[in-house]
């Protein structure tokens, strides 16, 4: 059985941190301090088929007008089965029910799945401004 939880509590810290830190390209080696903060200050989606943990991916957001979509993991056993699509189909519903103006992301190879729910490369790139800190850690 597949289920969905938005609990903070629910979330296998173990899991995350092992998953993100070693097999997420834009993650990799961060501590595991920084990934129970940034769960304990996101809204995070967990994925659980049959009670263990399988996928994750947060929003950072003020469920109102804007969202950050970051750090979606789908298992690698479990992936080309439609979990990723589920997840994203919640969060979606989620992002319909509180009208929000815009939800924005960075992926590097999974453009195609994210058109599918409507997103688009900026469309007035010259209107987005962003700040790196490329020196703090992952
Ligand atoms: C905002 C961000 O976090 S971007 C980072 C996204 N995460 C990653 O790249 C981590 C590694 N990859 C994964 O965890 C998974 O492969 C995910 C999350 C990208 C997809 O999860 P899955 O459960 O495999 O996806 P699912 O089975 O629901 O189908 C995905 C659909 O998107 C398509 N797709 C497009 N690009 C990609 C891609 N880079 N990787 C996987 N699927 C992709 C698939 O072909 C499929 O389409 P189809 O149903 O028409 O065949």
């Amino acid at each position: 059985m597949i289920e969905i939880s938005t609990d903070p509590a629910a979330v296998d810290l173990d899991w995350l941190h092992h998953r993100l830190s070693t097999d997420a390209y834009w993650a990799l080696g961060r501590s595991r301090e920084r990934v129970e903060r940034l769960v304990a200050n996101s809204l995070p989606y967990s994925v659980f088929r049959d009670g263990s943990q399988i996928a994750f991916a947060r929003l950072v957001t003020d469920r109102t007008t804007f969202a950050w979509l970051a750090d979606v993991y789908v298992d690698r056993p479990q992936r080309g089965q439609g979990v990723g699509k589920l997840l994203l189909d919640r969060i979606m519903a989620d992002a319909d029910s509180w009208g929000l103006r815009r939800m924005a992301l960075a992926t590097g190879d999974a453009h195609d799945l994210y058109r599918t729910y409507g997103f688009t490369p900026h469309p007035k790139p010259d209107l987005w401004m962003e700040k790196n800190w490329p020196s703090n850690p992952a």
